[in-house]
This record gives C-alpha cells, structure tokens and sequence, in this order.
C-alpha cells in the first residue's frame, strides 16, 4: 500500500530508518550519523526519534509495549496518541530544522505505525490514511531487514528487554507488512543480517547518491 504524506521541498533532508525490534535501525543510524557528521559538522545533523517521550511515557503506550496479549489494547487508540506526536514533533522539529537547512535522521517514522496496524489485522483505516495526509514525506526511507527470527534472537540477548513480552507472531507479521511497504514506497532495503560494516556500506552509497550530492549542487 503506498502511503500518501505531504510533499514539501526544504533546503534540509529527512532521512528515516525503519524495521522491526531488533533490526538493527539504531546501529545504523548511529554509523550515519557519524559519515553525515564529517561532512556537514554536527551543528547541521540532527537525529531524533518517533514518537517522542510525549506519547512514549503514557500509560497506554507502556501497555502496548508490556502487556502479553496485544489484543488488550485497541491499536487505533494508539494510533490517535502517535499520529499527534508525531504531527507535533514534524512541525516543531522536523520541520523547524529542514527549513533551516539541516539534515535531520529519525528513528521510526509513520510507517511504524502503518506496519504495526496492518499487522494487528486493522485493515480499513482511512481516517487514518486521511490525517497522515498532514505529515511529511521523507526523503529516503531505509528499511533495516533481518529475517524475523534473527531479530527475535537479538532482542532475547539484550537484558533490557528481559521484562517484555515478545509477540513473535506478532513481530513476523510486522516484517511482512514493513516488506510490503517497501516495495510499495520506494525504500531502500538494508539487509541487516549481514555484519554491520557490510550492511553499512549501501547506507553511505545511498547516501552519497541520493542525499549528499543532491545537496552539494
Ligand atoms: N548488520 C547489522 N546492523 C545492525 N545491527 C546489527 C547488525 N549485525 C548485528 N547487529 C546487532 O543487532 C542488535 C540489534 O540492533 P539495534 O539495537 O541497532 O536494533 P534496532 O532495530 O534499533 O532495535 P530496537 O528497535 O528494538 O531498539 C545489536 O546488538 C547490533 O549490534
Ligand atoms: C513507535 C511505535 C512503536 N510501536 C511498537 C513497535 C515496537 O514493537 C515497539 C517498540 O518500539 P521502539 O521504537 O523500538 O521502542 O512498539 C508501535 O506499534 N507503534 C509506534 O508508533
């Protein structure tokens, strides 16, 4: 499904990385954020994450994360919560930076939210579809891809995760929709399961040509 977002030019980019628990979004952001660092200094780099604390901290969204049947929590309550962070947070900072001419690198982004909705089984959501319609289109999207068992061992080994219940249905229906969106949307699809240096290499091609000479002309 593609997904219809705002279509704004700025003097900035806006570079999302996405993909399941454990796909390995935060290694390679951080690998980016270094390379676009020494070109643009980091008075011009900005990472940030989606949503913001704002919904993160809300007793619902810790209940979404905690609790053991994903069925206790109707996810189109979520999406009203997530969808005004993440309308608040474009606006104030995406947005803010972008015009200011900085590149600006987020952590999870709507699709998250598309992924996760379609996956839980809500598949009529146009109201939805209908208010994404005010948020912005990145620039380029990158989809950190592992095969779901992968991404479930690694999230098993983390010992800050040792409290959550892992849906791991749940989690490979997720992988599923996040693919389909790619094909549908254009991202670029990292294979992750790969060592990161390797997996690391297309990010800074992709980079250079999509995103670094674009800006430099
Ligand atoms: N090619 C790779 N790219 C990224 N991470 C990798 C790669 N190979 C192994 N890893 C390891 O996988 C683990 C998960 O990575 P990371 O924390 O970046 O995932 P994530 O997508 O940000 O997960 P979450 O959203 O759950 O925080 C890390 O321990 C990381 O070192
Ligand atoms: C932001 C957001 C997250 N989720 C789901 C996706 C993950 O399974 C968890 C944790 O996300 P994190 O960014 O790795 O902490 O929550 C979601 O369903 N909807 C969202 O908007």
């Amino acid at each position: 499904m593609k997904v219809k977002l705002k279509r704004r030019r700025y003097p900035g980019k806006l570079i999302v990385f996405e993909g399941t628990d454990g796909a390995g979004k935060t290694t390679m952001i951080a690998m980016a954020k270094d390379y676009l660092v020494s070109i643009y200094g980091a008075e011009n780099v900005i990472v940030t994450k989606q949503p913001t604390d704002m919904s993160r901290k809300t007793k619902l969204f810790q209940k979404m994360m905690y609790c053991k049947n994903n069925r206790d929590v109707d996810y189109r309550a979520m999406q009203l919560l997530t969808l005004s962070d993440r309308m608040q947070h474009g606006f104030e900072e995406i947005e803010t930076a972008l015009r200011a001419g900085k590149t600006v690198v987020c952590d999870r982004y709507i699709y998250t939210s598309v992924a996760n909705m379609s996956a839980r089984g809500y598949k009529n959501e146009k109201w939805f579809f209908q208010a994404a319609k005010h948020i912005l289109k990145p620039d380029l999207v990158f989809l950190a891809y592992v095969p779901p068992e992968l991404a479930i061992s690694r999230i098993k080994a983390r010992p800050a995760e040792a409290t959550r219940h892992l849906d791991e249905r749940l989690l490979k229906r997720v992988a599923e929709e996040f693919k389909k969106l790619a094909h549908s949307n254009g991202f670029i699809v990292l294979d992750t399961a790969q060592a990161p240096n390797t997996a690391y290499e297309w990010v800074e091609k992709v980079l250079n040509d999509k995103i670094i000479k674009e800006k430099r002309v």
